[in-house]
């Protein structure tokens, strides 16, 4: 199952490696084809109503993959409103190669004759809100005739996500859909069939550009919508909790505090004005601590626990009590990891070790990363918890769905590196699922290192990441 968001996601990782989306139509239409076959003998006659998106474009293809039959194209609206260029590509292609490929522009005008299949690709995963005109009249139209109806993706009209219509939609007898089953098409009265168009795998399991589409902003926003993020960190150290609450911002929380204790919160502050601190007592993290802290937890959408809080037996006592009452969603990172295999917490949990701290919690590793990827997802399933375990390829899974990220490069062993990404996996857990979060988190950061690379060479700074961290979360359209 995959759902419409996950789709295009899928489909832009795919471009990126290479397979561009024109490529993908081609065997869509290639499918389209192979389902008319099964529905009639050639020479059939077979009407295709299509509409000015790729849903459009997939049955343009179709035509040329169905020269032994009588076809005719007819599409809904003018040629120079199609609204993507493969589709309009395709188009021109039927038109200069004389099929019969005819202009409807007002439903009245529609001529369907008797045809022994229709083909629908009005409309697909690009639809919103109800059939408005020609379509609506067009889909009563087909659902009036005797023929079977060939849905491409899915029937126009209904949603593919919930199954759903708001208004009239086309009824059809097959639907012919993408790659994988969407949510929607399980419920209706109709065969259907998912046809392979050569997306890699990797377009799935490898995060991509695609992977950023989840982190588009609505116009009207307000402070607060973006996430609040609560640091604990620091005692040992005082950097550590500062990088994971700058990069916590730069990844877009719209505020961060940071709890740490008295003794380091002048030189948390110190590092940026852009902090609030929020000092506890003493000079680590005590058990005395814990009711504060998960009370001051719960005013933040997301808690990043663990940097630079050490390892005193105290300051791991307090952490496993800390998750025991803590019901809310929390990175957990560094010393505070060794703690998670033996609490029992309500809390939606995304581990960051490294392959030493996850060795250190009972799991296991290995050198190929695709055993480590079958390894971390089994753990992640016996944790209950999400894992990003780093590496050369980072591993992210929450113990069913497993990916994998191949953004960064050896400069980013120099320390701090992993208290960034726990920040911004902090913040991006206020607006993404924990899964996603980790995969997008690990993705920017790499990026984010990449990037420092490529302008100054080996020897970089975590703070250098911090920096890169909104450019490398930007999708470039
Ligand atoms: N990897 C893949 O999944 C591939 C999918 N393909 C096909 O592409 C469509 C989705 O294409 P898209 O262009 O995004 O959207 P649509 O064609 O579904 O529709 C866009 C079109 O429709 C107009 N519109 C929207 N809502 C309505 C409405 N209620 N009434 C009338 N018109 C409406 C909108 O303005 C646009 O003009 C997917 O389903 C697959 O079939 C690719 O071909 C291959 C890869
Ligand atoms: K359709």
């Amino acid at each position: 199952m995959i759902s419409s968001d996950r789709m295009a996601a899928v489909d832009e990782n795919a471009a990126a490696l290479g397979v561009p989306r024109k490529q993908l139509m081609e065997s869509s239409g290639n499918a389209v084809a192979r389902a008319v076959r099964d529905h009639a003998d050639p020479g059939a006659s077979v009407a295709v109503v299509a509409g000015r998106g790729n849903n459009g474009g997939d049955a343009f293809v179709a035509a040329r993959f169905l020269d032994d039959y009588d076809v005719t194209v007819h599409l809904l609206g003018r040629p120079e409103s199609i609204s993507t260029d493969i589709a309009r590509e395709n188009w021109a292609a039927l038109d200069e190669a004389e099929y019969d490929a005819r202009v409807v522009t007002d439903s009245k005008s529609l001529e369907l004759g008797s045809p022994d299949v229709v083909v629908d690709a009005m409309l697909g995963t690009g639809v919103t809100g109800a059939l408005r005109e020609p379509e609506a009249t067009a889909a009563e139209r087909m659902n009036a005739l005797d023929a079977p109806v060939v849905a491409v993706d899915v029937p126009s009209g209904v949603d593919a996500d919930t199954g759903e219509a708001e208004g009239v939609a086309v009824d059809a007898d097959h639907v012919v859909t993408f790659h994988d089953e969407k949510p929607g098409l399980a419920s209706l009265d109709a065969e259907v069939t998912v046809a392979d168009i050569g997306i890699p795998r990797a377009a799935e399991l490898f995060t991509g550009p695609g992977d950023l589409r989840s982190l588009s902003r609505e116009s009207e926003s307000h402070k607060g919508d973006h996430g609040e993020v609560l640091v604990v960190g620091g005692g040992p150290y005082s950097g550590a909790p500062a990088l994971a609450a700058q990069a916590s911002l730069r990844a877009g929380a719209d505020l961060v505090r940071v709890a740490c204790p008295d003794s380091v919160a002048r030189e948390v502050q110190a590092y940026s004005e852009n902090l609030i601190v929020r000092p506890f007592d003493g000079d680590h993290l005590r058990p005395e601590n814990v009711d504060s802290l998960v009370e001051l937890a719960g005013d933040h959408d997301v808690t990043v626990f663990g940097p630079g809080l050490g390892g005193d037996d105290e300051t791991l006592e307090a952490v496993a009590e800390f998750l025991a009452e803590y019901g809310g969603t929390a990175v957990v990172d560094a010393d505070a990891l060794q703690v998670v295999p033996e609490v029992d917490t309500e809390a939606t949990l995304v581990c960051t070790p490294h392959q030493g701290e996850l060795r250190k919690m009972g799991g296991e590793t290995a050198d190929d990363w695709q055993d480590r990827a079958e390894l971390v997802e089994s753990f992640a399933a016996e944790l209950g918890h999400v894992l990003l375990v780093k590496g050369a390829y980072d591993v992210v899974s929450d113990g069913e769905e497993t990916r994998v990220n191949r953004t960064g490069n050896p400069g980013m062993t120099v320390g701090g590196t992993g208290d960034v990404l726990a920040g911004a996996t902090g913040a991006l857990a206020c607006v993404l699922s924990p899964l996603h979060a980790a995969a997008v988190g690990a993705y920017a950061n790499g990026r984010a290192g990449d990037d420092a690379v490529a302008e100054n060479g080996y020897g970089l700074l975590a703070t250098d990441l911090v920096d890169r961290l909104p450019a490398a979360l930007r999708r470039e359209e």
